[in-house]
């Protein structure tokens, strides 16, 4: 039997001040988790603007986080998944763009490095080059929870398409994605690839961005959203501050696979020869 539950995207301001994107984070998580979230996402770099520049000097180690002990000390007092976002994380001499997934006891259930790292330059448009700093994460990233499993991926990852059919293959209903789009690719593609990851998979996926801080030179798009395994934007945010709340329908999820069965249609037997060759 399916067991019905509901997410909640916190999409937070994000300063130039840690200790302030902290304060904020845990405000959001305690907000939606009095409403009745069971799994709470924050968006990419909730702790650190998106920036090189400051991405070595936000960056934190596992051991002796103080985000991850605030954020695992909030998981345990609400009873709460909580995919934390992204922070960056530093690990020897190396640094990843990281999603921690905290699980209701406060432990660390899995982590998500970020896999395909953001390295674009749009003449007159925007300029990021994640790889001058981070170290690309080599893993697909699932976890298990009562009610169902979860993938989890970052930002720019979810413009590959073959991780999330992986996931489908493992049995994945849910996708988090913690993102930062800009204000650039963010009104050119933001939709269609949720839409398009979500009918093609036949899962719901949400996307949890921050909120677009115009101090900032890299202006994120906002607009947090969930998308249903029939391809529709069933709950999404503007660019401001915001919580939103939608209920995963797991019954749902079987009747769209039922009645509209693409996935049993696939035809392995020939992707697999055309892979081969
Ligand atoms: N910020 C990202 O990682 C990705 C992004 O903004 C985009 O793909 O567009």
């Amino acid at each position: 039997m399916c067991k019905n539950f509901k997410i909640a995207l916190c999409q937070t301001m994000v300063k130039d001040d840690k200790v302030y994107n902290l304060k904020k984070a845990l405000e959001f998580i305690e907000e939606a988790a009095v409403n009745g979230a069971n799994i709470i996402s924050l968006g990419e770099m909730f702790i650190c603007p998106y920036r090189n520049d400051v991405f070595k000097e936000y960056a934190e180690e596992e051991e002796g986080s103080i985000t991850l002990k605030a954020i695992a000390e909030i998981a345990k007092k609400y009873n709460v998944y909580i995919v934390a976002g992204s922070i960056p994380e530093k690990d020897g001499d190396k640094y990843y763009n990281t999603a921690y997934v905290i699980g209701k006891d406060g432990n660390i259930i899995t982590k998500h490095r970020k896999m395909h790292l953001f390295d674009i330059d749009i003449k007159d448009g925007v300029y990021m080059k994640e790889s001058d700093t981070f170290s690309y994460g080599q893993n697909i990233t699932m976890f298990d929870t009562e009610y169902c499993k979860v993938g989890v991926a970052i930002c720019y990852d979810m413009r590959f398409p073959e991780i999330f059919r992986i996931m489908v293959q493992n049995d994945v209903k849910l996708v988090i994605v913690p993102a930062a789009f800009n204000n650039v690719t963010g009104p050119a593609h933001w939709d269609i690839i949720i839409r398009n990851r979500s009918v093609d998979n036949q899962i719901y996926f949400a996307a949890a961005s921050p909120a677009r801080n115009y101090d900032e030179t890299y202006l994120a798009y906002g607009h947090s959203s969930v998308c249903n395994p029939f391809g529709e934007i069933i709950g999404q945010l503007d660019e401001n501050e915001d919580i939103l709340y939608c209920d995963i329908d797991l019954n749902y999820l079987e009747k769209v696979r039922t009645e509209l069965p693409l996935l049993k249609h696939r035809r392995l037997d020939i992707y697999g020869i055309n892979t081969k060759k």
